[in-house]
């Protein structure tokens, strides 16, 4: 489902200083979108609008043409410390999501679905009983986008989910996560949050790039079919060569404007 940001301004209650101003976002239905931008530029704040955890100080968020009011299970989220709660096992915090969002299903059937979401993210069975402190970064953040994907959300925020994980864990699970959200008929609409342009350039169809102090959107880029890459052939693509170099250089701006 599509969202669509109108000159949006917010401060944190509390406070009178502008964390985002005068953002304008449009993305379409099954879009994959990432935000890029410095450390502190407001990223995760925007996701946590989107989420419906903040509300907008002012300007207009709607998503599927309705404004956003409160958390909802039509938004699902994955954070970079995965979100798992720590006392109960791997498939007891999957199971939790699918009984939240269906209720009324046998819990036969949710726990053969959970089996059935261990295996597609990559896990063994065994990891069911296992407890969130017993699995690995990477094991733990593939049970958190298994609960993600398993309540079938039509929207997923994702808040840097792989910026804790090492670099052949991060390319697995970027690949998971592409592979997941590619043989969806209907395609969710993702949102991630990076600070890496080459994951941006490999994972979306459309990259926003946020500037600093208050934020605001500084590039708006979608990545047309016929460009887009595979890890194998990231570097191949002069089109895509050429919108890294202009990612690099803006976000290089952008520092060197908050360094002066
Ligand atoms: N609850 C809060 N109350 C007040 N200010 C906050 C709160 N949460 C975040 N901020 C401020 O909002 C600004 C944007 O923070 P945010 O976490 O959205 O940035 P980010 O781009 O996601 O950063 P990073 O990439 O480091 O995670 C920062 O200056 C931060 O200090």
């Amino acid at each position: 489902m599509g969202v669509h940001i109108e000159d949006l301004s917010f401060s944190y209650k509390g406070t009178d200083r502008l964390i985002l101003e005068h953002l304008n976002i449009d993305v379409q239905d099954g879009e994959f979108v990432c935000l890029l931008g410095q450390s502190g530029c407001g990223k995760s704040t925007l996701l946590r609008l989107i989420a419906g955890l903040e509300s907008p100080t002012s300007g207009e968020l709607l998503f599927d043409g309705e404004p956003i009011h409160g958390a909802s299970l039509e938004r699902g989220i994955v954070f970079q410390d995965y979100g798992l709660f720590p006392w109960m096992s791997a498939g007891e915090n999957i199971l939790l999501g699918l009984t939240q969002k269906f209720p009324d299903v046998d819990k036969a059937d949710l726990k053969k679905r959970v089996y059935e979401l261990l295996e597609a993210v990559g896990l063994d069975a065994k990891i069911y009983r296992k407890l969130p402190k017993e699995l690995s970064g990477g094991m733990k953040q593939r049970c958190a986008i298994a609960r993600a994907f398993g309540i079938d959300s039509p929207m997923l925020l994702m808040d840097e989910p792989f910026g804790a994980l090492d670099a052949v864990t991060r390319a697995r699970l970027q690949d998971l996560v592409l592979s997941l959200w590619g043989k969806e008929e209907e395609k969710k609409t993702i949102f991630f949050v990076t600070h890496d342009v080459d994951e941006a350039l490999l994972l979306s169809t459309h990259i926003y790039m946020l500037g600093q102090s208050p934020s605001h959107v500084i590039l708006d880029e979608r990545i047309p079919e016929e460009h887009r890459v595979t890890r194998n052939t990231q570097f191949d693509d002069k089109w895509i060569l050429d919108l890294r170099n202009k990612l690099v250089m803006e976000m290089n701006r952008d520092i060197a404007c908050r360094v002066e």
